[in-house]
């Protein structure tokens, strides 16, 4: 199971930092448990890896056959909770380079998740002569990047394999009512994929949201929520020597201290995109109400080289906390070299997870004596069983965050202004007032 390392913080910590929020934490467990807490109506992710329909499951995985029977490449058309948590699992257990790899399942590609022309240009020309399907993924079924992106890849679709072809070659998952898409996937006849009500986009992603895009990737999804169930099981035990808990209160307690952000580090180029999801779900769930930490994230060694010196010696606003891997998958040995003119070879037959080991402890203690204090967040290896636990244990420690810093960790009213901004100045129908007055304001 995930283990917190606290030493490093201690010292920035009050003695009862943990004890202080004892009662706050149990209440949060009973809040998240019973779903009887602000926001209480989107807490179906809590029992999700016990509870999820095994006849979607089964299903998904028989998509992800076809999908891979038929098709070179899957085109995911998503964005935010509808997006990160398929590309963080298919990166972190496959890998960054997943489509440039040789491999017996199909290249995938996120499009949607943005609105750049020479993106989506560039998409089209990687699949455009290729076998392709398509997985479109929205919740709301009304977001405008997926909806512009998903109505340019059908359009591909149909002039590529005619109407029906194309109709068994799209896959929708969204809201089982409701929603722009859902109506389309049902006149269309789409093989059709739920976002459970209970369960808002950040949270999503061990639904079919991640599920699909995930299993085509070859990734067991068996494993993935047999760790992620292990991992709900030693949550809900409650105690001070739960590592959410201590997560959740190590970290409110940091915040409350004054520090204002926390950067998420990371010693894997494969874990990037873990980084981006964990952002989303602590940056919508915490930031609200004028509050919360600022969720940010970096990637050492190589960020030490860009972002190092910041961290080290500027604004002392901020913390650590460090996801390691215990074991790497492979090893490597560092060569020796008889003429030494680089002076390496005090590290020659050593194992390059040897140096990493003691760049990464190096690092801890150089940013703890600038001021930085560093939580650990030790997990096994990168595979699907741990990968299922570290999604569960951030999940479930956001939840309990979120109340002890008494906001609704579910909403994310935030979100609507850009997009009615965007709404109004694209001349959207019912929006002639507001675009009057922004156009008013935009030019002066
Ligand atoms: O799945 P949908 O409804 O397209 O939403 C995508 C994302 O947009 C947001 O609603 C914010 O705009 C996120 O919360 C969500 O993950």
């Amino acid at each position: 199971m995930i283990q917190l390392d606290l030493n490093n913080a201690a010292s920035f910590l009050s003695q009862d930092w943990l004890t202080s929020r004892q009662d706050r934490l149990e209440k949060a467990r009973v809040m998240l448990e019973e779903g009887n807490g602000p926001g209480g109506d989107f807490t179906g992710w809590v029992h999700l890896p016990r509870d999820y329909d095994k006849v979607e499951f089964a299903r998904i995985q028989k998509a992800a056959d076809k999908i891979c029977t038929d098709s070179q490449a899957l085109v995911v058309v998503g964005i935010g909770g509808s997006y990160l948590g398929a590309r963080a699992v298919v990166e972190l257990l496959r890998s960054p380079n997943y489509n440039l790899k040789k491999k017996d399942t199909p290249d995938i590609y996120f499009v949607g998740n943005g609105l750049s022309t020479d993106a989506l240009i560039e998409t089209i020309e990687l699949v455009k002569d290729r076998d392709f399907s398509v997985n479109v993924i929205s919740k709301s079924g009304t977001t405008t990047e997926p909806a512009v992106a998903f109505r340019i890849f059908k359009s591909l679709l149909e002039e590529k394999y005619g109407k029906e072809e194309a109709r068994r070659r799209i896959y929708a998952t969204t809201d089982a009512h409701k929603g722009a898409l859902k109506g389309l996937a049902d006149k269309e006849g789409y093989e059709e994929f739920v976002v459970p009500d209970a369960i808002g986009g950040r949270f999503s992603v061990l639904t079919a949201v991640g599920l699909l895009p995930i299993a085509v990737a070859g990734i067991d999804l068996n494993a993935l929520m047999g760790g992620a169930a292990e991992a709900m099981e030693a949550l809900a035990v409650p105690g001070l020597d739960n590592p959410a808990w201590q997560y959740a209160a190590a970290r409110h307690a940091l915040y409350e201290s004054g520090k204002s952000t926390e950067l998420l580090v990371g010693y894997e180029p494969s874990f990037r995109f873990f980084a981006e999801w964990w952002k989303q779900l602590y940056g919508e769930s915490e930031g609200k109400e004028g509050k919360g930490l600022f969720p940010a994230s970096v990637e050492f060694t190589a960020d030490l080289h860009s972002m190092g010196q910041y961290i080290q010696q500027g604004q002392r606003i901020m913390f650590e906390s460090v996801v390691s891997f215990q074991n790497s998958l492979g090893s490597y040995t560092i060569p020796n070299d008889p003429e030494n003119v680089d002076g390496l070879n005090f590290l020659s037959g050593k194992p390059l997870s040897f140096v990493a080991e003691q760049a990464m402890r190096g690092t801890i203690l150089a940013h703890m004596d600038g001021g930085v204090p560093n939580i650990i967040i030790k997990a096994d290896r990168r595979d699907e069983r741990t990968v299922g636990q570290l999604i569960y244990f951030f999940e479930y420690a956001c939840g309990l965050s979120g109340y002890l810093l008494e906001v609704n960790p579910f909403d994310q009213p935030g979100v609507e202004a850009y997009k009615k901004n965007m709404y109004a100045l694209l001349g959207k129908p019912g929006f002639e007032e507001q675009k009057a007055a922004l156009e008013a304001r935009l030019n002066g």
